[in-house]
C-alpha cells in the first residue's frame, strides 16, 4: 500500500476498555459512547466481543446499525463459531470489519496446544474464512512483541494471503520499548511479501508507561493504524491513549507528519462521558484530559501565560474543547494572577487595593491547598457588613443505631444569639436542619461533598457545600477532624457567600458577579 500520511484511529474503548475489571458500561452507555466516537471522527470502532455475551452480541449489532461514518468492528478468536457470530453483529454496519486473533508467541501456543504449523493452518482457516464474509477483516498475532521473529513473518504473510486486509501488531503485555516497536514494523514491511498491500496496526498497553511512545514509533516506521482507547482505559495499565496519540501527532507534526480525522476539540467531551459512565476518573495530571493539564498554578508560570499563554503551554486548550487555560489560585500564586482572576469575578481594584487583598491571599493560601472563587470575593469584600453575618457558637449532636439524630445548634445571626434542636435522617441532615431553622432561607442544596485531606482515622474532613438561589451560587468550604462539624461550617460558609451575593446584584439584577467598585 502506497505510504501515506494518514493515520486510521481504531478505537478500543467499548472492547479493549471494558475489560478493564469494573468498568463494566450499560448498554446505553455504549450507544452513546460510540455515536460520540463517530462524531469525533474514528475510523473504527471496535464495539464488542460478540461471542462473549448476549449482551455484547446486542451492543455491537445495535451501534452497527447506528453509527454514520466510522467502520464498526467486532472481536472473534480464531474458530469458526466467533467469526460467525462476530458477522452476524456487524454485518449491518455501513463499513463492517472482523477483527480475528491467536497468540502467537510460545507462552501463548502453549495454551490451546498448537505446535507451529498446526497453528499457522489454522490462521489459514480462519482467516479465510472470515474474508469470505466480510471484505473487511482485520487480523492480530497477540503478544506478537514476545514472538519468534522468523514465525511471526511467517504468519503475517499466511494472513495476509487469506485475504486480511490490516494486520494489527499487539504488545499485549506492554513489554516493548519504542526503538524495538519500530524495528518490529519496518522488519515486517521489509520481510513479508505482499506487506505493502496491507495497513500495518500497532495495539500497545501501558505496563511499563511507554504505550503511546510505542504507538508513535511504530507510526514513525510505517504502522497506519493506531489502536487506542479515550483516557487510556484498559486491562491492567491500560491501553494507548487516544488523546495523547492524536494530539502528539498534531502539535508535532513538524518532526511527525501525520494526520489523523480526528475532530480534537470533541475530545474533552467524550473523554468526560468515557470517565463518568465507566466509573474511572481520570488522574488530576493526566496529559491532554487530567483537571490540571491546562491549569498553572505558580506564580511565575500565571505571570507568563498572561503575557503569552505560549509560555507555558504547547496546545491551546480550545484545541481540546476547553473554553480557557485555568489560572487555579494557591499559595504558589503572585500578583499578576490574581488581578486577572478578580477582574474576571468582575473586580477591577487599584494597585493599593490590589497588594492588600494579595497579603491576605498569601495568608489564606497558606492554610488552604486551593483558594476558589469565593474565597477571593470573600477577600476583597471582607470590610463588607453583610460578611459572617451567620456565625458558628456551638454544636452537640447525638447518632447511632437508635435515630433519629439529633442537633442542638448555636448560632449568632447578625449579632445575636440562636438556638434550637432539630433532628434529621443522619447527623449532618439533622445539623442542617437546624440550620435551616434558625436561619431559613429559599437557597437549594446543589452539592455535598466530602473528602479526607490525610489519612488515618483522625484525618481531617473538607467539606463542600454548593447552594443555589435564583441563579446565585455560592460554594463554602470547611476542614475539621469533626465531620459534622466540618459540614456545619462549610453550609453556614455558603449561606453567608450567599448573603454577600444576594447583596451585591441590584434589585431585579440577575447577573452573578460582584464588582468591587461597585461593593465601594
Ligand atoms: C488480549 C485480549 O484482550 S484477548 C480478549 C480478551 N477478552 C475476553 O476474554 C473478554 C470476553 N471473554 C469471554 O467472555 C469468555 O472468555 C469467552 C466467552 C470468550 C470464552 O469463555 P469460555 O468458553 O468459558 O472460555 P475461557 O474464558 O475459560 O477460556 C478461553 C478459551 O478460549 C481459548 N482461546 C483464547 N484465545 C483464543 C483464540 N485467539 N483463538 C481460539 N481460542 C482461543 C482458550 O484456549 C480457552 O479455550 P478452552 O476453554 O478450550 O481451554
Ligand atoms: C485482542 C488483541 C488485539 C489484544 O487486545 C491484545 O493483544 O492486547
Ligand atoms: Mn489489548
Amino acid at each position: 500500500m502506497p505510504q501515506t500520511d494518514r493515520v486510521k484511529i481504531f478505537d478500543t474503548t467499548l472492547r479493549d476498555g471494558e475489560q478493564s475489571p469494573g468498568a463494566t458500561m450499560t448498554h446505553e452507555e455504549k450507544l452513546e459512547i460510540a455515536q460520540l466516537l463517530d462524531e469525533m471522527g474514528v475510523d473504527i470502532i471496535e464495539a464488542g466481543f460478540p461471542i462473549a455475551s448476549e449482551g455484547d452480541f446486542r451492543a455491537v449489532s445495535e451501534i452497527a446499525k447506528a453509527t454514520r461514518n466510522a467502520s464498526v468492528c467486532g472481536l472473534a478468536r480464531a474458530n469458526f463459531k466467533d467469526i460467525d457470530r462476530c458477522w452476524e453483529a456487524v454485518r449491518h454496519a455501513k463499513a463492517p470489519r472482523i477483527h480475528t486473533f491467536i497468540g502467537t508467541s510460545p507462552l501463548h501456543r502453549a495454551i490451546p496446544n498448537l505446535d507451529m504449523d498446526q497453528m499457522a493452518e489454522r490462521i489459514h482457516e480462519t482467516v479465510t474464512h472470515a474474508r469470505n464474509l466480510c471484505e473487511d477483516v482485520q487480523w492480530s498475532p497477540m503478544d506478537a512483541t514476545r514472538t519468534e521473529h522468523d514465525y511471526l513473518c511467517r504468519v503475517v504473510e499466511i494472513a495476509i494471503k487469506a485475504g486480511a486486509t490490516t494486520i494489527n501488531i499487539p504488545d499485549t503485555v506492554g513489554y516493548t520499548a519504542p526503538r524495538e516497536s519500530a524495528a518490529l514494523i519496518r522488519m515486517l514491511l521489509e520481510r513479508v511479501p505482499g506487506a505493502d498491500a496491507i495497513t500495518f496496526a500497532t495495539h500497545c498497553h501501558n505496563d511499563l508507561g511507554m504505550a503511546t511512545a510505542n504507538s508513535l514509533a511504530a507510526v514513525e516506521a510505517g504502522a497506519r493504524q493506531v489502536e487506542c482507547t479515550i483516557n487510556g482505559l484498559g486491562e491492567r495499565a491500560g491501553n494507548t491513549a487516544l488523546e495523547e496519540v492524536v494530539m502528539a501527532l498534531k502539535v508535532r507534526h513538524d518532526i511527525m507528519p501525520y494526520r489523523t480525522g480526528i475532530d480534537t476539540t470533541k475530545i474533552m467531551n467524550v473523554s468526560r462521558r468515557v470517565a463518568t459512565v465507566s466509573g474511572f476518573p481520570v488522574q488530576f495530571n493526566k496529559a491532554i484530559v487530567g483537571k490540571n493539564a491546562f491549569a498553572h498554578e505558580s506564580g511565575i508560570h500565571q505571570d507568563g501565560m498572561l503575557k503569552n499563554a505560549e509560555t507555558f503551554e504547547i496546545m491551546r486548550p480550545q484545541d481540546v474543547g476547553l473554553s480557557e487555560t485555568n489560572l487555579v489560585m494557591g499559595k504558589h500564586s503572585g500578583r499578576a494572577a490574581l488581578r486577572s482572576k478578580l477582574r474576571e469575578l468582575g473586580f477591577d481594584l487599584a494597585d493599593n487595593q490590589l497588594n492588600d487583598v494579595f497579603v491576605r491571599f498569601k495568608d489564606l493560601a497558606d492554610r488552604k491547598k486551593e483558594v476558589f472563587d469565593e474565597d477571593l470575593i470573600a477577600l476583597v469584600t471582607q470590610n463588607d457588613a453583610s460578611a459572617d453575618r451567620l456565625k458558628l457558637k456551638h454544636l452537640r449532636v447525638v447518632c447511632g443505631t437508635e435515630g433519629p439524630q439529633t442537633a442542638d445548634l448555636t448560632m449568632e445571626i447578625d449579632g445575636e444569639e440562636k438556638k434550637v434542636t432539630a433532628t434529621g435522617d443522619g447527623p449532618v441532615d439533622a445539623t442542617f436542619n437546624a440550620v435551616r431553622t434558625l436561619f431559613p432561607h429559599g437557597a437549594t442544596l446543589q452539592v455535598y461533598q466530602v473528602a479526607a485531606v490525610t489519612e488515618g482515622t483522625d484525618a481531617q474532613a473538607t467539606v463542600s457545600v454548593r447552594l443555589e438561589e435564583q441563579g446565585r451560587i455560592a460554594t463554602g468550604q470547611s476542614a475539621d477532624t469533626d465531620t459534622v462539624v466540618a459540614s456545619a461550617k462549610a453550609y453556614i460558609n455558603a449561606i453567608n457567600r450567599l448573603l454577600v451575593r444576594r447583596e451585591k446584584s441590584a434589585p431585579g439584577d440577575d447577573t452573578k458577579t460582584v464588582s468591587y467598585r461597585d461593593a465601594g
